[in-house]
């Protein structure tokens, strides 16, 4: 399969989960490596945080930022989400995203990283407000409704908002249901200037037959 300029590196089995837009990919001079992790918890919540400042500002996403010289992405991500929300979890990489925009010389490749647990006090930091947000049906694989998850789920589950997508970036919508049904995805989304999303494609491990 011809995965988009950006993600050839990735050598595993993949299908094609989704692809769209109408422009050619966006042109790019350089690379710069981030990271996003999530913590997912009994596969029916999620903590998202708030940006506060700088790029993404007043949009829910993971918790992630620039992988520092001498750094591992697993490295950088633990240290982003220790600061950024001010706990430490057991993650692991499940899937790898790169950003394109238009008029930008720096494509954001990003590492995705969740975990299904966490220690420490969830901390408000100068850049995330934290939140749990249930994780609602249609963004739950077709196997696992909120009605026949394996377990009960936690109680004050139904209390949570469900995840804000309209207040997102617009490629989560294509990854978030991959990363809650346990499957590798890699994709890319290259973005105009404005924020609107050009031209996209994602893909996935297959599903085990
Ligand atoms: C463009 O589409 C994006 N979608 C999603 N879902 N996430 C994105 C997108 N573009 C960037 N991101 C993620 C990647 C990182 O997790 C953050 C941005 O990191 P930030 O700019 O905050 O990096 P820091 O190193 O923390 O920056 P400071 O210099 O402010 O500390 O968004």
């Amino acid at each position: 399969m011809a995965l988009p300029p950006g993600l050839s590196y990735y050598d595993g089995p993949l299908v094609e989960t989704a692809n769209g837009g109408v422009s050619d990919w966006v042109e790019y001079k350089n690379v710069k490596a981030y990271t996003n992790a999530f913590v997912i918890v009994d596969d029916t919540k999620v903590l998202l945080g708030l940006k506060k400042r700088g790029f993404g500002r007043g949009l829910w996403n993971g918790f992630g930022g620039k992988v520092d010289l001498g750094e591992t992405p697993l490295q950088a991500a633990v240290r982003e989400l220790e600061e950024e929300a001010g706990i430490t979890a057991p993650l692991e990489q499940c899937g790898t995203l790169f950003f394109a925009v238009d008029g930008v010389e720096a494509a954001f490749n990003i590492d995705v990283f969740r975990a299904h647990e966490y220690t420490g006090t969830i901390t408000e930091s100068d850049e995330m407000r934290p939140q749990w947000f249930s994780i609602q049906g249609d963004l739950l694989p077709p196997s696992k409704p909120s009605a026949t998850l394996d377990r009960a789920p936690q109680e004050g589950i139904a209390a949570l908002p469900p995840i804000p997508l309209e207040q997102m970036w617009a490629d989560d919508e294509f990854w978030l249901p991959l990363m809650f049904a346990r499957r590798y995805f890699v994709g890319r989304a290259d973005f105009s200037a404005d924020n609107k999303m050009l031209k996209w494609w994602f893909g996935a491990a297959p599903l085990p037959s």
